[in-house]
């Protein structure tokens, strides 16, 4: 049998590392998806290997059921139906496995990946042996929620081949989970995303298992309905960095400075609220759409301003800050920061020659730019049928 899983990235329209603080953020899920296929083994095959395939990263896994099983049956493996946080001590002993696979330097920020991996799939499938396939339209640690969108495809693949959840394996084409299974799939990709990012909020994690636009704060989401278009140019620095050292960095700053990191972490929420509540707005209400889109820019320039004050801007969003406000544009980072990703928002009267121009200056600086369907579906899964 094979299940087939695919979910969403995400930008963050405002909140990012406030979320993490209890402060509230506003997300979408872009039609970017990371991929996940799982086979098992026909029961006549005598294979013991666990195979993880990154095929766009070029790298191939394997570690020996047995293996596995030795280092971590004490743990009573599975459980899928308990979401369950893996330990530091256990997070040591996967960590051999992993260091096993001699990951490239260049590609060792990967090893939280396989860490993820090993103990979703131990803790939901058990000691099975089988292969996993991913591959993602998504860059990997530049704000986009590839993290996120790894641990819910690969959380939707496993819970798919299980009996106990109820899904129509004759149909044909993408599915949908129901609420209460989607529930469990989002808790299960917390706990992956908790190994990758350290202490994560759940925002990202959440907008790819339940896509649309959300407003979340403190582990409770609301569905948000935009009632003005929400057009957005992602510019892809491309500086790497890690989302985990990004928020360990912004726990520090608050740890020194609690009261001035306090009042910052307010003011997002504030900023997120008041977004949230310009998007939701009918239209026309009391403001046009130009007066929202004023409102929205002012509100992603203080968001900014705000960001810089935790310490994860980076040169490389001045840039981009500089490029798009030379054609009045406002934009934002997205996600962690320090590099990675940033958001422009389009107007609706804009023209297609300032766009093309805006984005091609850009370009110039090296950097990578899109321009996403953003707040769509979010995880699916599939038993086949798929052209
Ligand atoms: N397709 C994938 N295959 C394997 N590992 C992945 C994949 N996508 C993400 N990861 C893991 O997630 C890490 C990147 O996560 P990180 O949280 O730093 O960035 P991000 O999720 O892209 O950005 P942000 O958290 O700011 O939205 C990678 O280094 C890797 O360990
Ligand atoms: C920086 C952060 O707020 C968003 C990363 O996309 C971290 C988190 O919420 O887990
Ligand atoms: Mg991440």
């Amino acid at each position: 049998m094979e299940v087939k899983a695919r979910a969403p990235g995400k930008i963050i329209l405002a909140g990012e590392h406030a979320v993490v603080h209890g402060s509230t953020a506003v997300a979408a899920c872009i039609d970017l998806y990371t991929y996940v296929s799982l086979r098992f083994p026909a029961d006549s095959d005598d294979d013991d290997t666990l195979k993880l395939v990154l095929k766009d990263m070029e790298l191939n896994f394997s570690w020996s059921v047995t293996r596995i099983k030795a280092t971590l049956s004490h743990l009573g493996s599975p459980f899928p139906s308990t979401p369950t946080t893996c330990s530091m001590e256990v997070i040591k002993s996967i960590a051999v496995l992993v260091d096993e696979q001699n990951i490239p330097e260049a590609k060792i920020g990967l090893s939280s990946g396989a860490t993820a991996f090993l103990w979703l799939y131990t803790s939901i499938i058990g000691f099975k042996p089988a292969t996993v396939v991913v591959t993602s339209d998504l860059p990997l640690g530049a704000g986009l929620g590839s993290s996120a969108a790894f641990c819910v495809s690969l959380t939707a693949a496993l819970l798919g081949s299980l009996n106990s959840v109820h899904l129509d394996k004759n149909h044909q084409g993408w599915l949908t989970y129901g609420e209460s299974d989607l529930d469990l799939l989002n808790k299960w990709a917390f706990e992956g995303e908790k190994i990758i990012h350290g202490k994560p909020s759940g925002l990202d994690n959440t907008v790819s298992t339940y896509g649309n636009i959300i407003k979340f704060r403190s582990g409770n989401m609301t569905c948000i309905k935009s009632n003005m278009p929400l057009k957005m140019l992602i510019t892809n620095t491309k500086v790497g960095r890690n989302t985990r050292a990004l928020v360990a960095g912004v726990s520090e700053r608050s740890m020194r400075h609690p009261d001035a990191m306090s009042s910052v972490f307010n003011a997002v929420d504030s900023i997120s609220k008041e977004l949230s509540t310009i998007i939701e707005s009918p239209t026309p209400d009391d403001l046009s759409i130009t007066e929202k889109e004023e409102r929205l820019e002012e509100l992603m320039e203080m968001n900014q301003g705000l960001l810089q004050c935790m310490g994860v801007s980076h040169s490389s969003i001045e840039t981009v800050l500089r490029t798009t406000l030379k054609f009045k544009l406002a934009s934002k980072l997205t996600g962690a920061g320090g590099g990675g990703c940033a958001l422009t928002l389009l107007p609706t009267l804009l023209s297609a020659t300032v766009v093309e121009k805006v984005t091609t200056e850009l370009e110039t600086c090296g950097f990578q730019c899109l321009i996403a369907g953003i707040g769509g579906t979010g995880v699916e899964v599939c038993f086949g049928g798929l052209s």
